[in-house]
């Protein structure tokens, strides 16, 4: 008994000493962190300069992007994000740091890898293996590719169309408006479908059932997990997303295997059946070495870029919708533009007619600018050497970056930033050539440099075709009441939640949002050749 006794408090001592020396191992950690640290001079918040779990917290909140702009803000253009990481604000910095060749994608990214060794482009560090996989890539990307796939795009925003427009009958100007739609679902099912396409040569047809919707789910779970891995990679370890994420990664395996049978069904059809993405990914070869890619290679490939092109680019045409709903004078000068530039919806795709749509393209920038859809910093390291940023030495190991959405506010690039102003990046008397320069060379929408979206050819054609489609065929507007404010900021909301004009994101790793609710009303006379061969389309919504 009295040994038992006696063996007890010895457990009890020992697991003291070693919470205590845990502790003191810990606060000796910190203590140094926040003085002899090479990093201890720079500003920022007191948990960053100790902890990752600064950026894992506010990531998982979907609210890192506000902080690091409200940051700015109050520490000015240079804070200390992470024990490790300094983050920038300013065009010279966006420059320097991606760039250059002194950086290179840091370590965070490798917490997205699903095996050793099954590197896909964006999670590749070594610049070698990334500069193979970009070159078999870029191919599929080309403005020829894009080009020859564009009438599967327009037949996706078709359906898109005539299902918010809802019948030919609400097609006769009447002024019958739709019931109110939710343009984050709507969006995304367009961006899914035609990535699906794009990429598999198969559409998931989230617009006309909801079969595979749970895709959407999926990769958001996805997304949220690794957005908080890539701020604090230790957790990983953890494998925290059994417990966080368990609905999502439950949808995970069905996601998986729907994508592991897309692969090996389209690898099974003739290698040029058709030109998406998997034939250059099965057959193409780096021009230079002859090499192409293994079936791991292919596989981790796709799975990227169903998140890369489709989480993407439907945030970004709901933000177009949101900001275009809240600016009536913008959507008017949109209206007007597109309706006095065609002489049909048919006739609305890429060539000189869309080109020469100056405003459609200056409300894509300006949504953009205003939400970025990668709205996180995307962290680079410093190699070996060292490297200058912005007139200021960081040492090599160091994480670096420039946040999109601090950038992108910052009112020396963007005056009156949180205003949608899509006439700032158009020549004008009140707007010099050397205004849109200095915009240009802050916007970062598709990072910059070697590491820079391969896709931005494709985020025009789909965005532009979209938004010119719907101003085409259709009036929308926001419903009266409740449902109208969906997806804005709030008056007296947290501060960077409070703006009613700006439209709220979640940043993870791509983005979460909800609403606007617009209401639809086909243009009188227009919309029967929108309803040809689709009269009745599912009403699955
Ligand atoms: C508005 C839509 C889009 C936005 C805002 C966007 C943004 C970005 C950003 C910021 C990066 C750099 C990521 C990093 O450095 O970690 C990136 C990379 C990439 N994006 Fe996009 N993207 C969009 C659409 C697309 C589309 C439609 C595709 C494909 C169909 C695509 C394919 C890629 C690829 C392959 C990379 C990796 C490039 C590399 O590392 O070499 N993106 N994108």
């Amino acid at each position: 008994m009295l040994d038992l006794q006696r063996l007890t408090t010895t457990l009890w001592r020992g697991l003291l000493i070693a919470l205590s020396c845990l502790a003191l191992r810990l606060l000796a950690i910190w203590i140094y962190r926040l003085t002899f640290h090479p990093l201890a001079k720079y500003p920022g918040p007191w948990l960053a300069k100790v902890s990752d779990l600064y950026g894992a917290y506010h990531n998982a909140r979907g609210q890192l992007h506000i902080e690091t702009e409200k940051g700015h803000r109050r520490w000015g253009p240079l804070i200390r994000q992470g024990p490790d990481k300094l983050v920038f604000n300013s065009a010279t910095a966006l420059h320097d740091v991606y760039s250059s060749n002194e950086v290179q994608k840091s370590y965070g990214y490798t917490t997205m890898i699903p095996a050793p060794g099954a590197y896909n482009i964006f999670t590749a560090v070594d610049k070698g293996i990334h500069k193979h996989k970009r070159k078999v890539l870029s191919q599929g990307f080309s403005d020829q590719c894009v080009r020859a796939f564009e009438p599967k795009i327009l037949d996706h925003i078709d359906i898109f169309l005539a299902k918010l427009v809802g019948s030919p009958e609400r097609g006769s100007g009447d002024g019958e408006w739709s019931t109110p739609a939710n343009m984050t679902d709507r969006c995304r099912h367009l961006g899914y479908d035609i990535m699906g396409e794009f990429g598999f040569g198969q559409s998931f047809e989230l617009q006309l059932k909801d079969d595979n919707r749970f895709l959407i789910e999926a990769v958001t779970a996805t997304t949220n997990k690794a957005g908080v891995y890539v701020q604090y990679p230790a957790l990983a370890n953890l494998k925290l997303e059994k417990l966080l994420y368990q609905r999502g990664l439950g949808m995970r395996e069905k996601y998986l295997q729907l994508m592991s049978d897309l692969v090996r069904s389209r690898i099974s059809k003739e290698k040029d059946a058709k030109n998406d993405l998997l034939y250059f990914l099965a057959d193409a070869k780096d021009p230079e070495t002859g090499l192409g890619f293994t079936e791991d290679e292919i596989w981790a490939e796709s799975r990227f870029l169903l998140i890369a092109g489709a989480d993407t680019t439907s945030t970004a045409l709901t933000t177009a919708f949101f900001y275009l709903s809240a600016y009536p004078a913008c959507y008017e000068k949109l209206a007007y533009e597109i309706r006095n530039t065609f002489s049909s919806g048919s006739e609305i795709r890429s060539g000189p007619k869309l080109a020469q749509c100056q405003y459609l393209r200056a409300c894509i920038d300006e949504s953009l600018r205003m939400s970025p859809p990668i709205s996180g910093t995307l962290w680079r390291e410093v190699c070996a050497g060292g490297h200058v940023i912005d007139n200021e030495y960081v040492p090599a190991g160091y994480d670096v970056g420039v946040n999109p959405y601090a950038v992108h506010h910052n009112e020396d690039c963007f005056p009156d930033s949180f205003t949608f102003k899509p006439e700032r990046w158009i020549p004008s008397a009140d707007n010099s050539e050397k205004d849109i320069e200095r915009a240009r060379r802050a916007f970062s929408v598709y990072s910059i440099g070697s590491r820079a979206c391969a896709g931005r050819n494709m985020a025009y054609t789909e965005l532009g075709d979209s938004i010119a489609r719907t101003m085409w065929y259709s009036d929308f507007r926001r419903p009266e009441g409740p449902l109208g404010v969906v997806g804005a900021g709030a008056e007296g909301s947290r501060e960077g939640r409070h703006r009613v004009k700006e439209f709220q994101l979640m940043e993870h790793l791509t983005c979460s949002h909800d609403g606007p609710f617009l209401q639809f009303c086909g243009r009188k006379g227009l919309t029967d050749e929108l309803f040809h061969d689709r009269r009745a389309p599912p009403a699955s919504y």
